[in-house]
This record gives C-alpha cells, structure tokens and sequence, in this order.
C-alpha cells in the first residue's frame, strides 16, 4: 500500500500548532515531498522563538506519520526565515536520529548586497564539473593535502550536498564537528582544514531544501564556520549548473573555477556548460584539469587511453583557457580515496601530478 500526499495532508490537519489551528490551516507546511513510501517536509515558522515553540509539534507530526500505514520513512525540517540579530542559528530542530550539531544548517539567506569575502580566506577556488563521476572529489581531496604538502594553509568546503564524499575520502566518516550555537569548529585532517554539508545533515535532509534553503546553508558555510586564517579554500561543488553553483558565486566572492573533466566527448560538452554557467556568473574559469587520462599497467608499463587522451588540452585550447595538468586512472588514487588518505599525502607518480597542479596554481598566484 502506497501513502498518498492528500493522506499526508489530512494527517497533518489533525496536529494543533500553538496560536491557534493545525499544520495546514496555519499553512506552516512547505516542499512535501511524497515518494516511495517516504515523506519529507518543512515546517516554516515565523521567526526562531516560534520555531522552537513547534519542537513538539514536529515530534507529534513525526509520531503519526510514521504509524500511518504505507510510510517507511518520515524526514522533517522545521526552519524560521530570518535569524536574529548577531546571526545567530535560524532553524531551530529537526527530528529523529543521532545527536545533531548545537548549530542548525538550511535556512533562507540572510540579504547581502552582492559577494562578500569570507574573512580571514585569501582566495575561494570553486572546483566544479559539467557531469558527475569525473573525480571532482577525488582532485579536490587530493590537491588540498598537495597545497597543504607545499606549506600553503588550506581549508576545503565540501558542498557536493546530493554526495558528500569528503568526510569518507579524508577519513573523517563518523566524526561530527562541533558547535558553541553560533560558529562551527571545523575538522582537520591531512593538514587540510574540512567541512562539509553532509557533516551537519541527516542522510536524505537536504532533498528538502529549496534554492533559498540551499542558499542559507552555503552563506553559514562560509561565515559560521571557524575556518582561521586561510591562504586558499577549495570548494567541492555538485556535478552541473544548479542552486549550489550559483549561490556560491552570488554570495562569496569566489576568485576562480577549476573544471574537471575527463577525456570523453560527452564529458566535455557538458564541462562546456560548466563553462558558460561560471561566465555568466562573472566567475573567471582558471583552467582545465584532464582526469583518468591515461593508464599505466602495474604489471607490463603499458600506457593505454581508455577514455582517449588529450582531449581536454585541446578543448582548453580551443575555449583559449589554461590547461592546468592531468590526473592518471590509477587503481591506488581510489582505493586511497575508499581509505581515507588520499594519494596526494604518499609519494610516487600520482601523487606527483597532484603536487604538479598544486606548483602551478601556487606559481599563478591561484593558490
Ligand atoms: N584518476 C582516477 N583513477 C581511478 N579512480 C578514480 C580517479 N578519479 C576518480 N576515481 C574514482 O571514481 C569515482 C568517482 O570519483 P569522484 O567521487 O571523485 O567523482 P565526482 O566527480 O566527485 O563525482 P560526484 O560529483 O558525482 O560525486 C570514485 O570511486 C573515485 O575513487
């Protein structure tokens, strides 16, 4: 048996919400999402007092909801739109699970009159991809601990929020930063200081979120998170051109774009989109980086393109921007990616082109 949203709905009607009425007279319900047996929601509160004063109200709309024949799993946010003065936290609970963090993350943006820097950063570096899978991730872990190898201070901002990879790819799975309520310690690992979105959510949270929420999240990111005195911070964006790209560049004043791509044609017509969105975003796009460009056989030294090779030099070429280096297909990068120390913090062959890309950016001034 399925649940249907109108079910949903009748259900929430039933919970009485303080000032009077329920959940959906006092239209406090936002972005349900009723799919595969799972509800998700928000529940939006005026401000912070009133969203505290429905801590039970989410409790309660928890407990029906999940007795309610044909749901599996219930996911609630309850937010308040605008955060005190000082900046303090705006969403005030969620339900369920483990322990979260003192300082809730997703709420709607605090207004900004444009990009601001985050302070104590030097430079923000987006790294970004046209499609998913390329090794976003895996350069961006890795070029971190090759800047921090090299003597630069480094944080790194894992904003990939439909996959945070980072905390598993530096070892961090398990470990919660902490929170005195109004700024975020961030975590430490390989000389790289980390955070990541999918630090401070439940699994599946952030599909509630709208472009506004993202946004939110994003800006307390960059400014409630104690990232120190920083000469470079790498940011781990989403594959494609969604809310995440464009709430970076609309609310920091992000210095550059990388794109990874790997040689594939397919690939790269989407880094192309990549491209233009960064454009229009009056982000400049620092430079290309091949990834899984060529394979060398651990047993014979046979070098083999599976993917082709140069294609991503030559489109730097043709789109006249700088084609930053290449990242081989290595069995070990990933299996040092699954074990959370990445290559970048050995020696060898591959750690040397992280160390390559980390030179050449520090040489441009990029890093
Ligand atoms: N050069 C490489 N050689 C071998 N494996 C690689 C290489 N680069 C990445 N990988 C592996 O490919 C998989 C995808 O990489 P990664 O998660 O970094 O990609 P991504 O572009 O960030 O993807 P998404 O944004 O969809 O999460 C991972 O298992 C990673 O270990």
């Amino acid at each position: 048996m399925t649940i249907s949203r109108e079910r949903v709905l009748q259900e929430l009607a039933q919970i009485a919400v303080p000032g009077g009425g329920n959940l959906v007279s006092a239209d406090l319900v936002r972005a349900l999402n009723v799919e595969s047996g799972a509800v998700r929601f928000v529940i939006e509160a005026a401000d912070a007092a009133s969203a505290r004063a429905l801590v039970p109200v989410e409790a309660e709309a928890q407990r029906r909801l999940s007795a309610l024949p044909g749901v599996e799993k219930v996911q609630i946010v309850t937010t308040a739109p605008t955060a005190p003065r000082g900046g303090a936290p705006q969403v005030a609970a969620r339900s369920g699970g483990e322990a979260p963090p003192s300082l809730k993350i997703g709420r709607h943006p605090t207004p900004q009159a444009g990009p601001a820097p985050v302070s104590g950063v030097a430079r923000i570096l987006a790294v970004g991809s046209g499609k998913g899978g390329v090794g976003k991730s895996t350069l961006t872990s890795n070029l971190a601990v090759a800047l921090a190898r090299k003597g630069r201070r480094v944080g790194l901002l894992d904003a990939d929020i439909y996959g945070p990879s980072q905390p598993r790819m530096l070892g961090l799975t398990g470990q919660r930063p902490t929170s005195d309520g109004q700024m975020i310690e961030p975590l430490h690992a390989h000389g790289v200081t980390v955070m990541s979105l999918g630090l401070m959510m439940k699994e599946g949270e952030a599909v509630v979120w709208r472009g506004p929420m993202l946004m939110g999240a994003l800006q307390q990111m960059l400014n409630q998170v104690k990232w120190g005195e920083l000469d470079v911070l790498l940011v781990d964006l989403p594959p494609g051109t969604g809310d995440v790209q464009l709430s970076l560049c609309q609310k920091a004043q992000v210095s550059g774009a990388i794109i990874v791509s790997t040689p594939q044609d397919v690939a790269l017509i989407d880094a192309r989109r990549a491209i233009d969105m960064f454009d229009k975003l009056k982000t400049p796009v620092l430079g290309l980086v091949e990834n899984m460009s060529t394979y060398i056989c651990p047993n014979c030294g046979h070098e083999a393109h599976l993917f082709g090779h140069g294609g991503v030099a030559a489109e730097a070429a043709a789109l006249d921007l700088p084609f930053l280096g290449e990242i081989p297909l290595n069995l070990d990068l990933r299996l040092a990616g699954d074990a959370g120390t990445p290559i970048a913090a050995g020696d060898g062959p591959v750690a040397q082109s992280f160390v390559r890309l980390a030179e050449r950016l520090i040489a441009g001034g990029m890093a």
